[in-house]
């Protein structure tokens, strides 16, 4: 998608995308994952999640990247806290609380901004993307991510080819992280996509980097 799709969508604040509880997936499954105690998190495309909130309480560094000031601003305002943003060469930085946002398109994040990344949580990173820039996003992951470093991915599967969200099936999902990663398929469920009855199921992978 273009930059200027997504700056639009938070700046009309149309965030469907956006969950007030925790996902309930990350709950259940993050323990599936090794990483090292207080194992930076990566979190691409993070929004304004809240899901960086548990992350945070279980222990991690957090680590989020997004295109949306507008997303990076209001994540800690909504916490009761305003962070003043730090200009780090092309990108925007906030820090709060072993939690820090970067404002920048993953893409042109330089390699020392990975550094230390020792887990990484997709929801709606990878599905929000279209399918050359699902193949990017993949290839970058296995560029920055070290040995060992594991995922824990939230992918949709469902009829069609509009998005985003993106319908990124299993044989998708192995074609883009193998064999840079190995994938388990840890669980799936059906669910119903916002906005229209359209049957989906959210399908739960974990990768670990070779
Ligand atoms: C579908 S939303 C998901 C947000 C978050 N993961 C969540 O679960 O709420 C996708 C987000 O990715 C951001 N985004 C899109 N392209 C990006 C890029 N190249 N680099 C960083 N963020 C990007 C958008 O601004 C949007 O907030």
């Amino acid at each position: 998608m273009e930059h200027d799709f997504w700056h639009q969508r938070w700046q009309e604040n149309r965030i469907g995308f956006h969950q007030e509880a925790i996902n309930p997936w990350l709950q259940q499954y993050w323990s599936k994952l090794r990483f090292e105690t207080g194992a930076r998190v990566l979190v691409p495309l993070c929004g304004k999640s809240k899901d960086m909130l548990w992350l945070r309480e279980q222990g991690h560094e957090v680590l989020g990247v997004e295109l949306s000031d507008i997303a990076c601003r209001d994540f800690f305002h909504e916490q009761g806290v305003d962070v003043a943003a730090v200009t780090v060469d092309t990108y925007h930085r906030r820090e709060r609380d072993g939690i820090v946002l970067l404002t920048a398109d993953l893409f042109e994040l330089p390699w020392e901004a990975f550094r230390g990344v020792g887990a990484v949580y997709d929801r709606a990173a990878l599905i929000a993307l279209p399918p050359a820039m699902r193949r990017r996003y993949a290839e970058r992951m296995a560029q920055r991510l070290a040995p060992g470093v594991e995922m824990l991915l939230v992918s949709l599967e469902f009829g069609g080819d509009a998005g985003p969200p993106f319908s990124v099936p299993e044989n998708e999902v192995r074609e883009l992280f193998e064999p840079a990663f190995t994938v388990i398929r840890l669980a799936d469920a059906e669910t119903t996509k916002s906005q229209s009855d359209v049957a989906v199921r959210e399908v739960v992978y974990l990768l670990h980097r070779q």
